[in-house]
């Protein structure tokens, strides 16, 4: 198996431009395409995750151009998808696989959704049974509640409907971005508790963007009005990734030296930008402008916090904790067990290796700082965050070595590239 090993490092420095976020990408991509007009999206992420929305887009009949690698010319349908069938190949995108199970149910045919044999471990199932009381005939074609699936596709009712929001924010995110081109106006409740829910925040501002409003009910309640069309606003650019930015971040932190981040800043409408807030209060020092963030290190002192609206960032957490004096509580992150890998398990398997004192709770994770850290080579469950966050250790008067570091393919394929261009 391909590795790499880093480090021994003392000092991170420098400027970086962060790639276009991911969770922005899919979601403008589909919005674009089911827009009116020609949409030109800037800064789009080339990863993995972005090239099965593409050819997704691709089998169901949309037509774009790629000018560049990060710059998409996309002709929007002016409404839902024409194809009458597909067999959609998501890898293990959740950004790709969530929206279009619910975008597909617009038109009319049958639709195979399918993809990596984690992504048929990772649940769909409150989002499709909240379809099927929109109407759709939607089929697990293997585990109750997992794709694949069959859709059969003959519109989206309006009305009402509750969604559960307590595994996945992408369920009613998915809802959301296909309401305004159901049959009739929606209104979305949402049981029980929303977690991830910044991410909701992207959606409702995408979908702004496209020129549609949605009715937020403090989270509880959405209305969406029915019959609308997506309008498209032209040129859009694609702000840097924040959870991409975390591992820059964090590397300045620990390390010494100063790294800015260009590309998210105050002004960015992603959740993950409150990672920095997170390094803050270990005692980082953290400056702010609109498009950018800079940290500098400092004494780092260990957390207790809940970080369920920073799903992704927090996992920089995990590994930024060895190098705090006292210890780190990551608490209310149950569903890190239902994404890429089970993260919470994979996380405490791999801190544990390197000597570490952790406890993996049920949805929560500690771990106490750790002054002589062996040299092993960590496994990362084909999760490329789990490659980037413990590139990390590098710091520890050690070297790391990271397994299957193509991993990072999925968001962030120049990771160890830019990685290795700030570190020494
Ligand atoms: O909507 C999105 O773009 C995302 C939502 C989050 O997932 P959950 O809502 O499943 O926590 C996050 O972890 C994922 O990387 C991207
Ligand atoms: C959970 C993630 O991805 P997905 O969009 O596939 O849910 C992630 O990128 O950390």
């Amino acid at each position: 198996m391909h590795s790499i090993t880093l480090g021994p490092l003392t000092s991170a420095n420098g400027e970086i431009q962060i790639p276009g976020s991911k969770s922005l990408s899919n979601r403008i991509l589909l919005l674009a395409a089911l827009a009116k007009g020609t949409t030109r999206i800037t800064n789009l992420l080339e990863s993995d995750d972005i090239r099965h929305m593409l050819n997704a887009l691709t089998s169901l009949g949309i037509k774009y151009t790629l000018e560049d690698a990060n710059t998409c010319i996309v002709e929007g349908n002016g409404g839902p998808f024409n194809a009458s069938s597909g067999d959609l190949f998501l890898g293990n995108a959740g950004t790709a696989m969530r929206p279009l199970t619910a975008a597909l149910c617009l038109g009319k045919g049958e639709f195979l959704l399918h993809g990596e044999p984690r992504m048929h471990e990772r649940p769909i199932g409150d989002l499709v049974e909240s379809l099927k009381v929109l109407g759709v005939d939607i089929n697990y074609q293997e585990n109750d509640g997992y794709p694949p699936l069959l859709i059969k596709a003959n519109g989206l009712s309006g009305g009402e409907v509750s969604i559960k929001g307590n595994i996945s924010s992408q369920f009613l995110t998915a809802i959301l971005m296909s309401a305004p081109l159901a049959q009739s106006d929606l209104t979305i409740k949402v049981e029980g508790e929303l977690v991830s829910k910044p991410y909701i925040d992207i959606t409702l501002h995408a979908m702004k963007q496209f020129g549609i409003t949605v009715e937020n009910n403090h989270y509880q309640s959405f209305f969406v009005k029915g019959q609308q069309t997506y309008q498209s606003p032209g040129e859009i650019m694609v702000e840097g990734d924040a959870s991409s930015a975390s591992y820059f971040l964090a590397a300045a932190a620990i390390a010494g030296g100063k790294i800015k981040v260009h590309g998210v800043g105050s002004d960015s409408v992603q959740g993950d930008v409150k990672f920095a807030e997170v390094l803050s209060a270990m005692g980082a020092k953290i400056t702010y402008g609109p498009t950018w963030i800079e940290a500098e290190k400092d004494q780092l002192n260990g957390v207790d916090l809940d970080m369920n609206h920073i799903p992704d960032a927090a996992m920089t957490i995990a590994t930024t904790a060895l190098f705090a004096n006292g210890p780190t509580r990551i608490r209310n992150i149950y569903n890190w067990r239902v994404k890429e890998t089970d993260r919470l398990m994979a996380m405490a398997t791999e801190l544990k290796k390197l000597g570490a004192t952790v406890e993996e709770g049920e949805d929560y994770i500690y771990v106490e700082p750790l002054d002589n850290v062996k040299h092993v080579a960590i496994d990362t469950y084909d999760d490329h965050r789990i490659a980037m966050c413990f590139s990390l250790v590098a710091f520890a008067h050690s070297q790391v070595t990271i397994n299957d570091p193509g991993c990072t393919s999925k968001t962030f394929p120049t990771y160890f590239d830019l990685f290795a261009k700030i570190t020494e």
